[in-house]
């Protein structure tokens, strides 16, 4: 289970954007995160993907206590977490090809190359992982970014607004994607977004905040 318990946190001491939040994240279930713009849905999500350090409160990863947060974070529990983010050209290196955006967690881990099985298992074929970023489309950057965020196994997979950027096809193509995976190896996901008829079919529970 991925849990955070009494989470207060935002970008000034004094003016905390959630204050003492609870959430859980089961195994094998998706949890949507729902809130008006502003609410505090981004800050809660990086808090778990252990990228924002809270003012307080406790991120448990399977039971553990997360001892610290962004570089701090013990490489045993980043691994397990996933992270995909609304926008995938910032999160990419332009340079890359899709192919080196795809290997780069097992490179960095010393792990063997799976890039072509990644690949295949967002539905991303061969002549597009030779293309750089900045000459595919959004939806195909996004593929890329789900095969990198799940390249080392996640036990959790955060996706914040993952489908803003795109259409209304290429959004239910990377949730069934992302079903697959959940389905093949028990992952808990957090769903954030604003569009809440999206979380209502993607979810199996839909938790509001901030209004
Ligand atoms: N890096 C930052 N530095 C300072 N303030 C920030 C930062 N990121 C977010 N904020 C502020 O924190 C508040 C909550 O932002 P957050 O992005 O978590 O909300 P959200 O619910 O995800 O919003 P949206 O639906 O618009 O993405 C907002 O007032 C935002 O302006």
């Amino acid at each position: 289970m991925l849990t955070a318990t009494g989470i207060t946190a935002g970008y000034h001491p004094r003016r905390p954007v959630i204050t003492d939040i609870d959430l859980a994240v089961e195994p094998g279930k998706t949890v949507g995160l729902a809130g008006p713009s502003g609410s505090g849905k981004s800050t809660l999500a990086k808090v778990m993907s252990l990228l924002h350090k809270p003012f307080s409160g406790t991120v448990s990863v399977d039971g553990t206590v997360v001892s610290g947060f962004r570089y701090r974070a013990p490489r045993q529990h980043r691994i397990r977490i996933g992270v995909l983010f609304q926008q995938p050209r910032l999160s990419v290196d332009p340079r890359m090809t899709l192919r080196q955006v795809i290997a780069e967690p097992s490179r960095a881990n010393g792990l063997p190359d799976r890039a072509d099985e990644l690949a295949e298992m967002v539905a991303l074929t061969g002549d597009l992982l030779g293309r750089r970023a900045h000459e595919v489309s959004d939806g195909q950057l996004q593929r890329a970014c789900l095969a990198r965020a799940l390249a080392l196994r996640p036990a959790y997979l955060v996706c914040d607004e993952m489908t803003t950027m795109l259409d209304a096809s290429t959004t239910a193509a990377l949730v069934g994607l992302i079903r697959g995976y959940q389905r093949e190896t028990g992952a808990g996901v957090l769903a954030v977004s604003h569009d809440f008829v999206l979380l209502e079919r993607w979810a199996d529970s839909v938790r509001l905040i901030g209004s």
